[in-house]
């Protein structure tokens, strides 16, 4: 048991899959896993472990932003040995080219997170994914037919940002889409030696203002969730 996780040790397998929306946590574990155990339930951040095509896998929401994430990747890493943290998120587009249900691999995270502008006394550090899942996520994508977009995303504290336009200069340096965790996964599993990829479906445009329903973003991004899980 960690602060804030109530699992015992075993409980939660090497690789985990990590949406920010405890109910897409559920929803995957009820969705795909064979047989899931439901490991944690502190917060009602729920967490479970299951089979996935004759492996064990795990799945646990993360919460919203670079602090929540930032809490449950390090008591995963250094109190349960969870060796490969794949986030399954949704993300809003920054580009005309990057439409309502693309699927976006994260190579990097560019951000304004005021957690790594503290850690790295305001110097920049950038986070990077794990070449190692990068890699397989683009093999399994291709093997399964899925269209993906793989490039830069961008993190933000900011949900509903003070200034709208301000996206325009991160779009015109080419970032893919906005999120609010995964240069925070990048950072922590860096720190510990670990795989961390952000897999990321679009829920939203900024460049059009189309958006998908809660409920579209809590139970069909189904094709981010196929990658991510052939990774096990
Ligand atoms: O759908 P999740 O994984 O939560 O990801 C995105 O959605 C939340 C904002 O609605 C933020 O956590 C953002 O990163
Ligand atoms: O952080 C996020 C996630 C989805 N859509 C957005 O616009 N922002």
């Amino acid at each position: 048991m960690s602060v804030h996780i109530e699992a015992k040790q075993g409980d939660i397998a090497e690789t985990i899959l990590l949406p920010g929306d405890p109910l897409r946590a559920k929803w995957i574990a009820e969705t795909f896993l064979e047989n899931p155990y439901c490991f944690n339930k502190i917060r009602n951040m729920f967490g479970y472990t299951g089979n996935y095509r004759g492996k064990r896998v795990s799945v646990m929401g993360t919460g919203m932003g670079v602090p929540s994430i930032s809490i449950y990747a390090h008591e995963l890493i250094n109190e349960y040995n969870v060796k490969n943290l794949i986030r399954v998120g949704s993300a809003g587009s920054y580009q005309k080219h990057v439409e309502i249900r693309d699927v976006i691999i994260a190579m990097a995270a560019s951000s304004n997170s005021g957690v790594n502008e503290l850690r790295f006394g305001g110097a920049d550090y950038a986070p990077t994914a794990s070449f190692e899942l990068f890699d397989k996520a683009v093999t399994s994508a291709r093997k399964q037919n899925i269209p993906f977009k793989a490039g830069n995303v961008f993190t933000s504290d900011e949900f509903y940002a003070d200034n709208f336009e301000a996206y325009k200069k991160w779009s015109k340096f080419g970032v893919l889409c906005v999120e609010m965790e995964s240069a925070g996964l990048y950072t922590v599993a860096a720190k510990h030696n670990v795989n961390a990829l952000s897999i990321l479906t679009i829920s939203d445009s900024l460049v059009t203002g189309e958006r998908t329903t809660s409920e579209e973003r809590e139970t069909s991004f189904k094709n981010m969730i196929n990658i991510a899980l052939d990774l096990a």
